[in-house]
């Protein structure tokens, strides 16, 4: 029986404030005194300076609660001449544990393909970052029966230029693109379907990271529908857009993934 640690991350997208880290923290202290779920916040990276402070001068009251950080994107570049761009050994000096790669977003807005995606989760991992990979089909996709081949493709990119024993260190967040932001999460069974299907596309190379790597759910989880996603057997919690920005709804969401 594998142990997964639940976890929940709030991914802030293009939102927040310094106060907003301030708030969270403030009622972390006070109120999350448990280690059974990872709580992870991605903050836009102008303020990962404020998380790290709040993470460096909370960290005696959090009683051993699991926070960390994580940023939103990398370059899948080292060093050199990208404008604008953030490489994942200064993501980890500013004292990042994790980042997300291949957010639907970035994908459709960005123009970042399943190969590039490939090369940002390499390079968080070389610098010693853990890759939360996404991946999730479109509305049209899922009404043309394509949802698992859409799924399949988009990890099996990162899987061939990785290797399946690199899913030892990285988490995957299933984000329906439908889901995401729109109000209408996944019922529980459809989430539960593809999480099953993408541990088991791991597992046939390696039945020990298909049963340990940590799968989350992303697509318009609030406090009212997440602990019946967070109960479905290969669901291992939650990447949070909105509700990560509500200090109330974010705190109860731990909690819920604490007692899931
Ligand atoms: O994109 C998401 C997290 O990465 C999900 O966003 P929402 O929770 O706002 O739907």
């Amino acid at each position: 029986m594998a142990l997964r640690r639940p976890m929940i991350a709030g991914n802030w997208k293009m939102n927040g404030s310094g106060t907003l880290a301030n708030e969270l923290f403030r009622k972390f202290t006070s109120k999350l005194k448990n280690d059974s779920a990872e709580v992870v916040l991605c903050p836009p990276t102008i303020y990962l300076e404020s998380v790290r402070q709040q993470l460096e001068s909370t960290k005696d009251s959090l009683n051993g609660s699991l926070v960390r950080m994580g940023a939103q994107n990398v370059s899948q570049h080292d060093f050199g001449a990208y404008t604008g761009e953030v490489s994942a050994k200064m993501l980890k000096e500013a004292g990042c544990n994790y980042v997300i790669v291949g957010h639907s977003e970035r994908r459709r807005m960005y123009g970042e393909t399943s190969d590039i995606v490939a090369d940002k989760f390499a390079a968080a991992q070389k610098n010693g970052l853990t890759p939360i990979l996404c991946v999730g089909e479109s509305g049209p996709a899922r009404e043309a029966r394509r949802t698992f081949e859409v799924i399949a493709e988009e990890l099996d990119i990162v899987i061939e230029k990785n290797g399946t024993m690199a899913f030892d260190n990285a988490i995957i967040a299933y984000e329906p693109l439908w889901a995401v932001g729109t109000g209408k999460s996944a019922t529980p069974e459809q989430a539960q379907e593809v999480h099953a299907f993408i541990r088991k596309r791991l597992s046939e190379v390696s039945p020990f990271i298909g049963e340990n790597v940590r799968i989350l759910y992303g697509g318009s989880v609030t406090p009212s529908n997440a602990a019946d996603l967070f109960a479905q057997p290969d669901v291992d919690g939650g990447l949070i857009g909105g509700a990560s920005l509500n200090s109330t709804e974010f705190l109860s969401l731990c909690r819920i993934a604490m007692s899931a």
